[in-house]
C-alpha cells in the first residue's frame, strides 16, 4: 500500500537552527499513526513542516506521491492535508455552524452533508450549533477544531496535542472517534498526543521524536509491549541534557 504521506530525510528549523532531522515517516490512508516525544523534541516542527507551514532545510515530503510547496500551506490544505493546531484556531465570536461553514470544502457536497457528517461523529455538538465557539467547553472546543477539518474531507488528519487542556476522560471518548474517522473516511491521521499508553491503545504505530530525531518506531502493540524500551527513548533527552 502507498502512504498517502511520506517524509524522506525531513530536516526543518528555525532562522536556521535546525530542530528536526533525517525525519522518515508515513502514513497510510485508514491509519493512525502517533507521533510522541517529551517537550521540545519536535513533534509540532514536524507537523507544520508536512503542513507547508514551515519551510523544510531538507529532505522531502510527498503528499499522494508529490512533493509539497513548502510555504503554501492552502494549496496543501486544498490537495486534502488537514491541521488541527494545537491553539485549535477557532474563531471564538462565531457559532460552532460558522466555524464549520467557513472551514467547508466547497466541491461536490452540500454544507448540510458536511455538517451532518460532523455531528454524527460529535453528536454534542449538535445542540450547541447556534453557540459562539468562545462559550464552548474545552472539549467541544476540540470536537469543533477536529469537525472544521472533517468538513474538508481531509486524506491527511494532523491532530496536534488532541488533549491539550482536556480532562482524561474527555480525551478516552475522543480517541475512538478519531480512530473510527481514519476507517470510516479512510483518513492517514498523525496524532500527537501525551497521554501516551492511551493514544497507543487508538493508533496503529507510533514514531518516538526525541531531540528531533526518530529514535524509536514500531507498531502500537510494540510499543506497549515494551514499555522500558518506550520509556528509554524518552528519558535519553532528558539524560543526554
Ligand atoms: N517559531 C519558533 N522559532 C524558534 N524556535 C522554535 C519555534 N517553534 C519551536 N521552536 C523550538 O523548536 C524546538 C522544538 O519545538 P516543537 O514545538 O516542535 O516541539 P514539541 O515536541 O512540539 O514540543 P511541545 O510538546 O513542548 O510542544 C524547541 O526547542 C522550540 O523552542
Amino acid at each position: 500500500m502507498s502512504a498517502v504521506i511520506r517524509t524522506t530525510s525531513l530536516e526543518s528549523g528555525y532562522a536556521g537552527v535546525p530542530v528536526i532531522r533525517g525525519i522518515d515517516l508515513h502514513v497510510e490512508a485508514g491509519e493512525v499513526v502517533a507521533l510522541l516525544g517529551g517537550n521540545g523534541a519536535g513533534k509540532t516542527t514536524t507537523l507544520l513542516s508536512l503542513a507547508g507551514v514551515v519551510k523544510p532545510t531538507g529532505g522531502s515530503v510527498e503528499l499522494l506521491g508529490e512533493p509539497i510547496r513548502p510555504g503554501r500551506p492552502h494549496l496543501q490544505a486544498r490537495r486534502g492535508l488537514a491541521l488541527v493546531p494545537d491553539d485549535r484556531s477557532l474563531f471564538f465570536n462565531l457559532t460552532v455552524r460558522d466555524n464549520l461553514k467557513l472551514a467547508r470544502d466547497r466541491g461536490s457536497s452540500t454544507y448540510k452533508e458536511l455538517e451532518e457528517q460532523v455531528l454524527e461523529y460529535f453528536p454534542a455538538l449538535r445542540p450547541k450549533l447556534t453557540v459562539k465557539a468562545g462559550l464552548l467547553s474545552g472539549g467541544e472546543q476540540q470536537m469543533l477544531a477536529v469537525g472544521r477539518a472533517l468538513v474538508t474531507r481531509p486524506k491527511v488528519l494532523m491532530i496536534d496535542e488532541l488533549s491539550l487542556g482536556l480532562a482524561p476522560l474527555v480525551v478516552k471518548d475522543m480517541l475512538p472517534v478519531v480512530r473510527r474517522i481514519a476507517t470510516e473516511m479512510q483518513a492517514a491521521v498523525l496524532l500527537v498526543e501525551q497521554h501516551i499508553d492511551l493514544v497507543l491503545r487508538h493508533s496503529d504505530r507510533a514514531y518516538v521524536l526525541n531531540r528531533g530525531r526518530i529514535t524509536l518506531e514500531g507498531t502500537a502493540a510494540e510499543l506497549l509491549d515494551d514499555k522500558e524500551r518506550l520509556r528509554a527513548s524518552y528519558l535519553a533527552m532528558e539524560v543526554a541534557s
